[in-house]
């Protein structure tokens, strides 16, 4: 594991990193739309070793990109709208669904993308909360109407069984390091419609280019 991915969860720090992974013309640049999931594995590392499959998968996935990012094809890839046409235009992308490329930069951002979903709905969940709701019920709820559908029986049960090892909402917004109960929700208000508009823009771009059900 990075050392970065040890450190202490910062959530405005997450909030900043989506924020500036949108350029004025609305392109999402790869890097900070990398360091915002990075931000967030931090969270997750302090959950538990139940979470453990859970940021192995996401830091796997960041760094396929950031590799893309360093490699010499790395101004192709990054925004998230220049990847695609790089990878449509040189055929790099599995569009007629033969699994030739397993772990292109398209295929990889579709399971963030799919994940940044969740997180949305986990957070407006969060966001609207009152002090004695379970966060377990919150994340499980959003799971299933997102993420889930994508997901075979196996992953699904042991996300379940990850689920109900989470902190109540109390502990919860501690971890999230970002002041008082009203401070946190207060940040959240911010950082909802932020995911919410990087989410669309990708989603857009996806359907456009038929990429939403890359295997
Ligand atoms: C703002 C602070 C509060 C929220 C804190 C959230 C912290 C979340 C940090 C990271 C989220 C993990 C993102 C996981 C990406 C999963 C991508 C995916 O779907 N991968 C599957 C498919 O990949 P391929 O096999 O096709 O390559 C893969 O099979 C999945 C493996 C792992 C299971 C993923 C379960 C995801 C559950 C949602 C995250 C729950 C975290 C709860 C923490 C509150």
């Amino acid at each position: 594991m990075a050392d970065s991915e040890n450190q202490k969860f910062c959530l405005q720090e997450v909030l900043d990193s989506f924020k500036l992974c949108l350029s004025p013309e609305k392109e999402i640049y790869i890097e900070h739309y990398v360091s915002g999931w990075r931000g967030l594995v931090k969270l997750l590392n302090s959950l538990g070793s139940l979470f453990g499959f859970i940021s192995k998968d996401a830091v796997s996935k960041t760094q396929i990109l950031m590799n893309f990012l360093k490699s010499e094809n790395g101004p192709h890839y990054a925004t998230v709208q220049s990847m695609v046409k790089f990878e449509l235009d040189n055929e790099l992308v599995d569009v007629d669904k033969k699994g030739i490329y397993p772990q292109s930069g398209c295929r990889t951002l579709l399971r963030l993308h799919r994940a940044l979903r969740w997180l949305q709905l986990f957070l407006e969940r969060l966001r609207t909360s009152k002090e004695d709701d379970k966060t377990s019920v919150m994340c499980r709820d959003a799971y299933n109407e997102s993420l889930a559908q994508h997901h075979p029986w196996l992953i699904r049960k042991s996300a379940g069984m990850a689920f109900y090892s989470l902190p109540v909402r109390p502990a919860f917004f501690e971890v999230m390091n970002a002041g008082t109960p009203e401070q946190v929700v207060d940040v959240l208000g911010k950082a909802v419609p932020l995911l919410c508009e990087v989410y669309q823009i990708t989603e857009e771009l996806y359907q456009k280019h038929n990429l939403l059900d890359l295997p």
